[in-house]
């Protein structure tokens, strides 16, 4: 059974713009997808449907055998326990520690009250302190997060995502603040969260080359359509060129850049 199924997902802000166009595919347990696309072309809107911070306008939605449609708000908040989120701008508390911000995962699976309060059990904490040594993170602890480089803050997300204990993180544009090396630091972590720990792994990419380099699959969409969707070795320089409406030249620059790389 498929961990993720979207069927026939369409989205129109305003009843406007149709920012997804009638989208469906499945990913399984443990497979790394990167999305890509031109910038507009629904690659957030997507990500947002699927943990339901977007309503689609239609269309079934299904994670871990639950359609998430027919949901209360409590079985909702549930079901997005099993959904970790990464962002491009980190969406940390900046004023507050690291491990208090990892922390702050755990917090869908607590009562108000206890959130509140900031009472967690010292089973989440040794899990917060072990995320963090496997992220490197160990001697930043209590460091406060604005006192952080892009590359750490992002680890701290990442730190975040994982102790919900996901079956999901989904990653909106997770290095397009970062220089090459703390992408790369970045890039590494997520695609052993996927082979290491069975996560799936959904990336919003704006480097055609990292896509190629680290997915299992490419899911490429232009106007809130998939144009395509396979592993790396079947994405052509025409369809990249179909992706983006590029022109030839600005592709093969993308794709020797991706070679590069993989060597
Ligand atoms: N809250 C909103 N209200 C109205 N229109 C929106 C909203 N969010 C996105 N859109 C529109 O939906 C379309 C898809 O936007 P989306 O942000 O999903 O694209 P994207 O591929 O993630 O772009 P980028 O790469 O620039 O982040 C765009 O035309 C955008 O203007």
């Amino acid at each position: 059974m498929a961990l993720l199924e979207l069927k026939n997902i369409t989205k129109r802000y305003n009843h406007e713009c149709c920012a997804l166009d009638d989208v469906s595919f499945s990913v399984d347990k443990g497979e790394f997808v990167s999305v890509i696309g031109p910038s507009g072309s629904g690659k957030s809107t997507l990500l947002r449907c699927i943990n339901r911070i977007v309503e689609p306008t239609t269309g079934e939605i299904c994670v871990d055998g639950v359609i998430s449609s027919s949901l209360n708000k409590k079985k909702l908040r549930k079901l997005r326990t099993k959904i970790g989120m990464i962002f491009q701008h980190y969406n940390l508390v900046e004023r507050l520690t690291v491990i208090e911000n990892v922390l702050h995962g755990r917090l869908g699976y607590k009562s108000t009250l206890a959130g509140v309060f900031g009472r967690y059990s010292q089973e989440e904490k040794r899990q917060a302190f072990q995320i963090l040594e496997m992220l490197g993170l160990n001697d930043q602890v209590n460091k406060r997060c604005d006192q952080l480089s892009g590359g750490q803050k992002q680890r701290v997300g990442i730190a975040r995502a994982l102790v919900q204990n996901p079956k999901l993180i989904l990653c909106d544009e997770p290095i397009a603040s970062l220089d090459p090396n703390a992408s790369k630091i970045i890039m590494d972590h997520l695609r052993n969260i996927s082979t290491e720990m069975g996560i799936t792994v959904i990336v919003n990419l704006h480097q055609v080359e990292v896509a190629l380099k680290y997915s299992d699959r490419i899911i490429g969409v232009n106007n809130g359509k998939v144009v395509f969707d396979g592993p790396p070795s079947e994405l052509t320089t025409r369809q990249i060129h179909d992706i983006y409406d590029s022109e030839p030249e600005s592709v093969e620059l993308m794709v020797y850049q991706g070679e590069r790389h993989a060597g």
